[in-house]
């Protein structure tokens, strides 16, 4: 049994990880914790999340005594948190022998040097993200195991990596495009006005300077053309991606390279057969569906995940479960 407290738990992916853990046989939950200065702290989470009725932990404010309890008590954390909260937070938990799980972006790049540029700050723990693996879990298996930091993927970079990366020896000269539309849940729980009711509709954002760009093409290998999308709907993202192969590439070859998630429990491939937001929705599936033209040598891809569960909270289960061999 493997105890894990899990901060900024009253957040969008905070509580849909502690709603995950507090079902696992396999795990506990030490405590949920928020800011110190949270509106939320003490609260029951069933109070701010009702369908979490059988959840009766309060939500504890992260003080200095709280982190020593967490110290002495926990096997990992679970960061829930923004990417500067994580950035501190990580090195923390991370140098008194805890292994962290950090569902924020602050560990994702290897190189230093990325993240003034995409997230406004100097990274200020080298020798921890010198340590850190990308918790991509259907592709990283082995270096989740052997690492106690994991960067848990962004949601977006999640359903674009699955879709594509069986198929990067297949790639002709030109870039892949990834048009991606996400539910409002991706920006989380904190009140902003482009996601306020009367403001959301469907419009692309972040055109060509999107921090999950880089994410997308580091780890595929490969430069992209990332645009993501605010849709009118809660929860779940939709990739559509089009990519030209290589002239000689054949349906049999895409399959094939497709196969290698035959025995993935969590990522199902159809070919001629496009998955819908509402099939993976509440889910920890991962679903693609992609048809090829032979004559122009294009392919379109879909994939849909929730952006909540395979896009954060139950990839960083995935990734909990593989690291502590459960
Ligand atoms: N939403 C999504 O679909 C995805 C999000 N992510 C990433 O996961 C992380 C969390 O995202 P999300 O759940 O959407 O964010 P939310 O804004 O919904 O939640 C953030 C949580 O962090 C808490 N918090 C803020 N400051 C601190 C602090 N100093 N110490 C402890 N807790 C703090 C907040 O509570 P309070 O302010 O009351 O203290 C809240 O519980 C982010 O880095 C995000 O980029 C990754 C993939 C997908
Ligand atoms: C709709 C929406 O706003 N989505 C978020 C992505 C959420 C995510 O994956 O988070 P990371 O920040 O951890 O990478 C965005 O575009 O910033």
């Amino acid at each position: 049994m493997k105890n894990i407290a899990i901060i900024g738990a009253s957040g969008y992916t905070g509580a849909q990880i502690t709603q995950l853990i507090n079902a696992d046989a396999n795990l506990d939950i030490q405590g949920i914790y928020v800011s110190e200065a949270s509106l939320d702290k003490y609260k029951p989470l069933s109070e701010l999340y009702p369908s979490y009725q059988d959840i009766s932990l309060k939500l504890q404010p992260l003080t200095q005594q709280a982190k020593q309890h967490i110290i002495a008590t926990a096997d990992a954390v679970v960061l829930a948190t923004d990417h500067a909260v994580s950035l501190a937070l990580a090195a923390e938990f991370h140098a008194q022998k805890l292994a962290v799980f950090d569902l924020s972006g602050a560990y994702r790049f290897e190189d230093a040097a990325q993240y003034p540029k995409w997230y406004g700050f100097e990274h200020t723990q080298p020798q921890l993200l010198a340590q850190a693996v990308y918790g991509l879990a259907e592709w990283n298996k082995e270096q989740i195991t052997q690492s106690s930091m994991v960067a848990v993927p962004g949601c977006y970079p999640t359903a674009s990596l699955l879709a594509l990366k069986p198929l990067t020896d297949l790639f002709a000269g030109s870039l892949p495009v990834i048009n991606a539309v996400s539910g409002v849940t991706g920006a989380g729980r904190k009140a902003q006005l482009h996601t306020s009711f009367c403001e959301v509709s469907l419009t692309p954002y972040g055109v060509l300077g999107h921090r999950h760009q880089p994410e997308i093409a580091t780890q595929l290998g490969h430069e992209v053309i990332f645009t993501p999308h605010l849709g009118n709907f809660k929860r779940g993202i939709l990739a559509t991606i089009t990519v030209q192969l290589k002239a000689d590439t054949t349906a049999e070859q895409i399959a094939k390279a497709f196969s290698v998630y035959d025995d993935e429990p969590l990522v199902h491939v159809k070919q001629n057969l496009f998955p819908k937001v509402d099939d993976v929705v509440h889910t920890t599936q991962c679903h693609i569906g992609w048809k090829y033209d032979a004559n122009n040598h294009h392919i379109v891809i879909a994939s849909a995940i929730d952006n909540l569960m395979k896009g954060a909270a139950s990839q960083g289960l995935q990734c909990i479960k593989i690291h502590f061999g459960l």
